[in-house]
């Protein structure tokens, strides 16, 4: 899988491998899903098939049948459709993890599943995730770049998971481990 390395050389790190290395460890607590949805109840009806929420890890990378029914969650809070998928595309999001470590600078998109085709959906998710036991800080270089304004406390990936599965799906996961406005260290 190149796009960790390709994420971390678009953002200008010098470290190359910063998240390859997380996510390539032999530990790394990375994980495939298949998703089914069956179509829609009746023909105009739409029905949820995901909920909307935030993947945890750094990075998703979304293969589906071509069936429609994702949906990213703009800026202004507005639902868009991302076009079903040909059998070339893969769909690419970036995690709550590689949020906290780039320092917020990438976001990890909310996002959901509505289903509202005659077909049913199949998607197949890999959740690049680092090992449980790394202990994750916004990387210095963009850190730096915020005038030193610390977004995210350091946190272990099995403290993100433990807090993480205390709260609902849709929730703001990363929140509490956000630092407060004034709080750089
Ligand atoms: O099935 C999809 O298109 C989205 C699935 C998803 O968001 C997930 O498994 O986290
Ligand atoms: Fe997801």
């Amino acid at each position: 899988m190149h796009s960790p390395r390709l994420m971390a050389e678009g953002l200008g790190l010098d470290d190359h491998a910063a998240f390859a290395r997380l996510v390539q460890a032999s530990d790394s607590d990375s994980m495939l899903r298949v998703n089914h949805y069956p179509p829609r109840p009746e023909p105009g009806q739409v029905a949820t098939g995901f909920g909307e929420h935030t993947d945890p890890q750094i990075v998703s990378v979304l293969r589906s049948n071509a069936t429609s029914g994702l949906e990213i969650c703009l800026r202004d809070g507005t639902w868009a459709a991302v076009p079903a998928d040909d059998a070339a595309s893969f769909f690419v999001n970036a995690g709550d993890a590689l949020q906290a470590l780039t320092n917020g600078r990438v976001r990890s998109v909310r996002h959901r599943v509505m289903v509202s085709s005659a077909r049913p959906r199949v998607s197949v998710v890999f959740f690049a995730g680092p090992p449980l036991r790394e202990r994750l800080a916004p990387l210095p270089g963009l850190v730096d770049r915020e005038g030193g304004r610390r977004r995210y406390r350091d946190f272990t990936w099995r403290e993100y998971k433990t807090s993480a599965f205390r709260t609902k799906l849709a929730e703001n996961r990363l929140g509490y481990f956000e630092t407060t406005a004034a709080a750089t260290s």
